[in-house]
């Protein structure tokens, strides 16, 4: 059984079909890529996925069970995390108390003040930023970190809760084009490591080609095309519809 079964996925917002009769599937340690152009519905199905949309039909079943139409909240304790952009309240944290406030969380212990992240899974925050390469930076205020770095921060919290499942929407946007295939690559790692499934957007076709397993093509709502990056890269309908237009590339390559 794969890991996400999306099913005749459809949400219009008026006369608009944002996403129109989506089917894909992702297995246990696979990166999926959506990529598409503007306004081809990636955040849409996205945000059906994750909860923060309600689909006007279809199903979204994580291991057999029915998501679709469930809170965001429960979504995420069924096992679905999204990588968290850090909020302005907690630049002031240290980089170690910001992971112990994302395992608080993932303890159901969401009413806590904050002042008890300090004490919190100390040893277990610190092993998460170790094995994002941030070991060394944990005691610094997040506030001072370099902005890849605070990507590296953002996907130890979203591990925090151990998800089947992570939701990475645009993951590597403003950063410079060697630390988006590192933080990509090391995605990719944890992935493996933690049979863990990541569907990602991206408008950055060096990392989408370089790091994704399999690739779906959205164009207006529809799947125009999934396989392998190779694969798309070498489909006629893809490169006419997406990869040929040299504007989308040019303004996402480096
Ligand atoms: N809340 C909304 N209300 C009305 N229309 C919306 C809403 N959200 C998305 N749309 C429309 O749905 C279509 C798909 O939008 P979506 O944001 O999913 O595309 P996208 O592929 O993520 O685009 P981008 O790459 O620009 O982020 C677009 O035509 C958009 O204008």
């Amino acid at each position: 059984m794969s890991l996400l079964q999306v099913t005749g996925l459809n949400k219009a917002f008026g006369g608009v079909k944002a996403v129109d009769g989506v089917d894909f599937s992702l297995d246990k340690g696979e990166l999926l890529a959506l990529i598409g152009p503007n306004g081809a519905g990636k955040s849409t199905t996205f945000n059906l996925v994750g909860g923060q949309l309600v689909p006007d039909s279809g199903s979204v079943r994580l291991a057999g069970r029915e998501m679709a139409g469930l809170p965001p909240r429960a979504i995420w304790r069924l096992g679905v995390g999204r990588t968290f952009q850090i909020a302005a309240t907690f630049a002031s944290l240290s980089v170690v108390e910001n992971v112990q406030m994302a395992l608080l969380s993932a303890d159901h212990k969401v009413f806590a003040f904050w002042r008890r992240a300090a004490g919190h899974r100390r040893a277990d925050a610190l092993a998460l930023l170790e094995r994002v390469g941030m070991g060394t930076q944990a005691d610094r205020p997040c506030s001072a970190l370099a902005y890849g770095d605070v990507k590296r921060v953002e996907l130890a919290m979203a591990l925090a809760h151990a998800p089947q499942l992570l939701l990475m929407d645009e993951p590597t946007a403003g950063m410079a084009p060697a630390e988006r295939l590192a933080l990509m690559a090391l995605t990719r790692a944890l992935a493996k490591e933690r049979q863990m499934g990541v569907l990602f957007t991206e408008h950055s076709m060096d990392v989408v080609f370089g790091q994704a397993d399999r690739v779906l093509v959205l164009v207006r709502g529809r799947l125009l095309a999934e396989g392998t990056p190779e694969a798309i890269q070498r489909d006629a309908r893809v490169q006419q519809a997406y990869l040929g237009n040299g504007q989308i590339l040019g303004k996402h390559r480096q």
